[in-house]
């Protein structure tokens, strides 16, 4: 992808996108954290908490990564919210110059295969094989490098550890040289494009995942209703849309305990973020077959 270039930066900097793909779980937005070293997309045990796209942006003296992290490939549900995720994860990949294939150090399974059969021919695919300090026998890794290289035609192959950030800086250099030269786009200080109203919403969505059980974080989605400043304090009105009436005193819990508790770990994780004062308002609405409801995918950014 090239930009308007504004000639600043010099001659040999290089500045370019880079999606990070993978199926769900293998340690994606791990992996983006530590690669701009700061918590912007959101991480869960629970697989396929990555819905949007997230630019994290890395900028050193030589270059400026975008990074693209998008949502795990959806294999288990079939529901029209999980066909648009995959639509996204493909346009990604056809907008960026590089593409970051994460996959977990012993495992490579049917998902791990669905995904390289989405892999563009066209560009340089560099393979990170995540989570290799769980390992305990590490003389196996070469060979499962071995057997991985005729797989795909890789640029290149990294083992790393998303989690240790082991060899993180070895994937960036793999990388480097497939961003066109170009002068920097965003700002240093700059690491995501997202404004803080999406950060909000990801912040409680995360805790949705921390704080519920498996089956209601997949049919819930949160929207910020309004966000305002009052001098330094920034104003949050949100609703977190749930399927069915039953999930909504899921959410509410006992006495309103479990929302109490969403709603105060998400505020002290944006006061954090922001670096300022959050009144968090968050409320619970029923939205019937929301994931397959294309206006509602709509306003929560699906288009
Ligand atoms: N041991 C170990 N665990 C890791 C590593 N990287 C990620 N994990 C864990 O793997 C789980 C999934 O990580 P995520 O970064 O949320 O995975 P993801 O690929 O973004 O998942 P989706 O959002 O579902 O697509 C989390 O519990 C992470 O802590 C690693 O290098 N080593």
């Amino acid at each position: 992808m090239t930009a308007d270039l504004d000639n600043s930066g010099s001659p040999g900097h290089r500045c370019g996108y880079v999606a990070i793909v993978g199926r769900p779980n293998v340690g994606k937005s791990t992996l983006l954290n530590k690669l701009i070293g700061q918590k912007v997309s959101i991480t869960s045990r629970k697989s396929q908490t990555t819905r949007h796209r997230i630019n994290g942006i890395l900028t050193d003296a030589e270059s400026q990564f975008i990074f693209v992290d998008t949502p795990g490939f959806q294999t288990l549900h079939t529901n029209r919210l999980n066909s648009e995720m995959n639509r996204v994860v493909t346009q990604s990949m056809r907008d960026v110059d590089a593409v970051i294939f994460v996959i977990e150090a012993m495992h490579f399974d049917d998902r791990d295969k669905k995904v390289i059969r989405l892999l563009p021919a066209d560009r340089p695919v560099i393979l990170a094989v995540n989570k290799i300090d769980r390992m305990a026998d590490k003389s196996q890794l070469l060979p499962f490098l071995e057997k991985m290289a005729k797989e795909f035609a890789f640029a290149a192959i990294v083992p790393v550890s998303a989690e240790q950030g082991t060899q993180v800086p070895a994937l960036i250099g793999a990388v480097r040289p497939y961003l066109p030269h170009n002068p920097p786009l965003f700002g240093e200080d700059e690491i995501t494009d997202r404004d803080e109203r999406f950060i909000a919403a990801e912040l409680i969505r995360e805790k949705l995942f921390r704080l519920l059980g498996e089956e209601i974080p997949y049919s819930t989605s949160v929207v910020i209703d309004q966000f305002t400043m009052e001098g330094e304090l920034r104003k949050i009105h949100a609703s977190i849309i749930v399927d069915k009436a039953n999930q909504k005193a899921i959410v509410i819990g006992k006495g309103g305990e479990k929302l109490k508790l969403i709603a105060m770990t998400a505020r002290k994780d944006m006061e954090e973020s922001f670096g300022g004062k959050v009144y968090l308002n968050v409320w619970v609405k029923v939205k019937s077959g929301w994931a397959d409801d294309a206006q509602v995918l709509k306003s929560l950014g699906y288009e």
